[in-house]
């Protein structure tokens, strides 16, 4: 397998990330990729924070989500409104080519149909819902201060990111600069769910292999404290013994963080 010395940033993923081929190998069935075997927990953690309709509002985002849609499933019905965002133009092609119902789009509906088992919905109806509500599907960069930069978008009551901060930033300042940027697009007494990997230090994509920013539950917490978020879950799912082919991440998290109503973002 292919070696990379250099931490790979976005412009790497926009030439050597196989959308199709991540989708493949991790969203086929509910349970994700065999050797990682973590999805499940990720969904009944959304599940878990959405289906009591407690999160609602106009407007959610999802930051850096990939060639993926797992990540609204649950949320879709309480917001009615959702802009999802990725750097690799692939990734936001193959976004549209599901919405869209495009002939050879991936088949979400065993991940679907597994979220509504848990919900008690009918697939068809959250489908509708889901390519209804996604408006937009923008670039992003989350490097930058303002990630939709040079658009303004208004801030969300909800935003989710997945699997992306730790796998665009380079070191712990650029991941905690990039969290500050998502987090002005929480609005004030909104939510932030996060889910990611800690001390994982590359994955593979086919051949391809890809950096990753080891992360502690430590370092997350006090980022997100002192950008004014208060969490109000941090679950975390131990990895199994495995042989790390595909990636070499210890735990997996998913995390509920409410942005103070009255915090100004100066620091
Ligand atoms: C491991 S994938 C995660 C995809 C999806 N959110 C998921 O949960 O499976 C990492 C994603 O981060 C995106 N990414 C990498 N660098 C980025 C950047 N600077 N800004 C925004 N997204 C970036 C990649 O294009 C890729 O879609």
């Amino acid at each position: 397998m292919e070696e990379v010395a250099h931490f790979t940033e976005g412009e790497f993923y926009q030439v050597h990330f196989d959308s199709r081929a991540y989708i493949d190998n991790f969203y086929f069935c509910p349970r994700g990729h065999e050797e990682e075997n973590f999805l499940s927990f990720v969904l009944a953690c959304l599940s878990r924070t959405f289906s009591t309709g407690k999160y609602k509002g106009q407007r959610l985002i999802e930051v850096g989500n990939g060639p993926t849609i797992h990540s609204i499933i649950s949320a879709c019905e309480y917001f009615q409104e959702i802009v999802l965002s990725d750097f690799g133009d692939n990734n936001r092609k193959e976004i549209v080519k599901w919405l869209k119902n495009e002939e050879g789009c991936f088949d979400w509906n065993p991940i679907i149909q597994h979220v509504c088992a848990i919900e008690g919905k009918r697939p068809f109806d959250v489908e509708v819902n889901l390519r209804q509500r996604v408006k937009q599907v923008l670039k992003c960069d989350v490097r930058l201060e303002n990630p939709f930069h040079p658009h303004n978008i208004d801030p969300a009551e909800c935003v989710i990111t997945s699997l992306c901060l730790e796998a665009a930033c380079k070191d712990l300042e650029t991941y905690r600069k990039a969290l500050r940027g998502v987090a002005t697009l929480v609005r004030p007494g909104g939510i932030l769910v996060m889910v990611g990997v800690l001390g994982q230090t590359f994955y593979y994509v086919n051949e391809k292999r890809f950096s990753c920013l080891i992360l502690s539950k430590p370092n997350i917490e006090s980022i997100l404290e002192n950008l004014g978020f208060t969490i109000h879950e941090f679950n975390i799912l131990p990895a199994q013994d495995r042989k790390k082919i595909v990636s070499d991440f210890q735990a997996v998290f998913h995390l509920v963080a409410l942005k103070s109503a009255t915090y100004t973002c100066d620091g």
